[in-house]
């Protein structure tokens, strides 16, 4: 029987290679609800394409320019950040796949999984900030939660078939764009160095977050929140060639990894179709082309970011949903050229230090403390509305 598939952000990175592997397998997937935020001309073009039953448009702005571009169509159109929960969770679908970006996928996630569907996440942030809440839910619903980020999507296929207890996860990082400045070089970087990711070509917000390896602090703690891992059994290993996506060590001492070229098309496509693999088309790997894999440690004091992290796992309670509120407000502003590369990290401590914590938190709390920690960030960095 075919998947019926929901996108969630169907027209950036993620969604748009998610569509490529609907299209790759028309006799494995229907593509029923697909949604953006602002670009309502592509949301448009993909429905057309795949004769969606719906369409919505987050921001409600565009809702008149999508419902004349769909007239004539068979697609429904909704408007606003509440119809996508509400079509995560709505009838005619299997598949949830949730490539929104950011704290606007966290809602999404938990109506998908309150649904009982089962989530293809690439949106990190859902368990960055909500990972206590998220996965007892899933759980509680036997919704499965497969990921898509590249290094959870490793370690995942690493843990297939293994009962053995986990001694410790490996997270490859690339090292992002400024892998090769040297510390003091970093005041003055622009957007269009930090843009200009080594290895992969993903969406500005986790480019960016990958310069400043707040995407590996980030992965960190979504790996913890995945497989139950605790942060002391989580490493995070330098390696620029981005060929080996994670490894997973055991007790015995063996350690197992997850290679290929940087695709996200595959963890996508494995994601879809697990326990199934896809028939891809496409050249093979050649370990021959390869012939240099390298390692090295993370310089720690140059990327500040990865140590946060960590602290905000150690911690627990809302203080990732801090660092990602002020992280988002902060990469918002250095894209807007309002502020500095630094400053992102600066404004990320300046939200740590006065934002109230709370140790046990509510999806409500999630929300009030995303909203004093994006107000703090605006403050530090003195945005104006
Ligand atoms: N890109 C990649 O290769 C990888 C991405 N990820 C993760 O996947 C997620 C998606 O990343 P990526 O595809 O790069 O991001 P993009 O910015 O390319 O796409 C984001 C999608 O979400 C929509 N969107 C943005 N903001 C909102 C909002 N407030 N409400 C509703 N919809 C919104 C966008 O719509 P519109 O087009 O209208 O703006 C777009 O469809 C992120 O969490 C990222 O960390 C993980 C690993 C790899
Ligand atoms: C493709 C993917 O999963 C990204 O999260 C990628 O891993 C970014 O790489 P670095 O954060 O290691 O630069
Ligand atoms: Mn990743």
């Amino acid at each position: 029987m075919k998947q019926r598939l929901a996108i969630l952000g169907s027209t950036g990175s993620i969604g748009v290679q998610t569509l490529d592997i609907a299209r790759e397998n028309p006799g494995r997937f229907e593509v029923r609800v697909l949604t953006a935020n602002r670009n309502w001309e592509r949301l448009a073009r993909q429905a057309r394409e795949f004769d969606a039953d719906a369409a919505v448009i987050a921001d409600k702005q565009h809702y008149a320019q999508l419902r004349d571009a769909l007239a004539g169509t068979d697609t429904k159109v909704y408007a606003g950040e509440e119809a996508v929960a509400q079509v995560a969770a709505g009838g005619g679908t299997d598949v949830v796949v949730n490539a929104l970006v950011g704290y606007a996928g966290l809602a999404p996630t938990v109506a998908a999984i309150e649904a009982g569907k089962k989530l293809a996440l690439a949106n990190k942030e859902s368990l960055v900030v909500g990972g206590a809440c998220v996965m007892p839910l899933a759980r509680e619903r036997k919704a499965p939660v497969i990921p898509i980020d590249s290094e959870h999507s490793a370690i995942f296929q690493c843990l297939v078939g293994e009962r053995a207890p986990v001694r410790r996860l490996i997270v490859t990082c690339s090292g992002g764009a400024f892998r090769d400045f040297r510390a003091e070089e970093l005041a003055n970087v622009t957007v269009e160095q930090a843009l200009r990711h080594p290895q992969w070509d993903m969406g500005a917000k986790i480019t960016i977050d990958s310069s400043t390896l707040v995407n590996k602090g980030f992965e960190v703690i979504e790996a913890h929140w995945l497989f139950g891992t605790p942060a002391e059994r989580i490493s995070v290993l330098l390696h620029p060639q981005s060929i080996i996506h994670s490894m997973v060590e055991f007790e015995d001492g063996a350690i197992k990894a997850q290679l290929g070229t940087p695709d996200m098309r595959l963890p996508i496509s494995f994601a879809l179709l697990y326990p199934d693999r896809a028939n891809r088309p496409g050249e093979r790997f050649n370990f021959l082309n390869h012939p240099q894999l390298t390692f090295a440690e993370v310089d720690r004091a140059k990327y500040p970011a990865l140590d946060i992290a960590y602290d905000c796992l150690r911690r627990g309670g809302t203080a990732a949903c801090t660092m990602n509120g002020a992280n988002e407000v902060a990469v918002a502003a250095f894209l807007a050229r309002k502020c500095a590369w630094l400053d992102i990290v600066r404004a990320i401590r300046y939200a740590l230090e006065h934002a109230a914590f709370v140790p046990s938190p509510t999806l409500a709390d999630y929300a009030e403390a995303n909203a004093e920690a994006r107000a703090l960030a605006a403050e530090f960095l003195q945005l104006k509305n």
